[in-house]
């Protein structure tokens, strides 16, 4: 089955990391371009990571993960390389309603991570359905080259044009002229 496409609002929902290696960074350095409201635990931490999380002013734990530790949050990431510690926070997680992402499994995954480009207002997310990583990976810089750094002041001005003209047919016109003439100047 595909995954159904939404835009999470990250406000007031904790997310939990557990691992600190390559992966967990990735994650990390991902979620981190939406909130900040992240807490890690795992065994050993990566130089790397430990500099990320010194920038953020991030809480973590350097030690095992034990039962429990997601209970007081709404999303969790398990980057270790331990298939059988992601399977036993994903069984865990129901019971908690806390949604989870496991890097080694679709199986153990409420949520997967796309692919995405993001300028400003414009965030494009791109899944394979977990088919192929490698191919999201491509089409976002595919994508990225198509996307001009303008993109952003023009959702400016479509934003201030929709709070300032008043609802209705001629607003709705005006806008999808707007919109249309912007993408067509890409190509000129
Ligand atoms: C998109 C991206 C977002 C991100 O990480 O934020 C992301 N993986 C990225 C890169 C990447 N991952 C892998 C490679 C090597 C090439 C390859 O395998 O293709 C590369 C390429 C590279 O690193 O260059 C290996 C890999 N990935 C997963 C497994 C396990 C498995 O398949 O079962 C394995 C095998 C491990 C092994 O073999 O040991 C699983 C997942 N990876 C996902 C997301 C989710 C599905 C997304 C989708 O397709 O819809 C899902 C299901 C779960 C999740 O992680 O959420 C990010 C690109 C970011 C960017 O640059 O834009
Ligand atoms: N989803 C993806 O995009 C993707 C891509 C490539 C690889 N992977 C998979 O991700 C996994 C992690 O890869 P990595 O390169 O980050 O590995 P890594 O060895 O760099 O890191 C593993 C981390 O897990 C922590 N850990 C292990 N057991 C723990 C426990 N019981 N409690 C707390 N922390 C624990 C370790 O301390 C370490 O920080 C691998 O299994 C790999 O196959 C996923």
């Amino acid at each position: 089955m595909s995954y159904f496409p939404a835009f999470l609002k990250l406000d007031d929902k904790k997310i939990l990391i557990v691992g600190g290696g390559n992966i967990a960074y990735e994650k990390l350095d991902h979620l981190l371009d939406f909130t900040s409201d992240i807490d890690l635990i795992a065994q050993e931490f990566s130089d790397e990571m430990l500099q990320k999380i010194q920038k953020y002013g991030l809480k973590y734990e350097t030690r095992a993960y034990k039962e429990g530790d997601i209970a007081q949050y709404a999303i969790v990431i398990v980057a270790v390389d331990d298939i059988g510690l992601q399977a036993a926070i994903f069984e865990e997680s129901k019971a908690y309603k806390c949604l989870c992402n496991a890097v080694d499994s679709v199986d153990y995954c409420d949520f997967i991570f796309p692919s995405y480009i993001k300028k400003e207002d414009l965030t494009i997310a791109v899944s394979t359905s977990g088919a192929s990583p490698a191919m999201a990976k491509h089409l976002r810089r595919y994508l990225q080259e198509l996307i001009p750094q303008s993109i952003g002041s023009f959702l400016k001005e479509m934003r201030g044009l929709r709070e300032s003209l008043p609802k209705g047919k001629e607003r709705m016109k005006m806008l999808d002229e707007k919109a249309k003439n912007y993408i067509q100047s890409w190509s000129k």
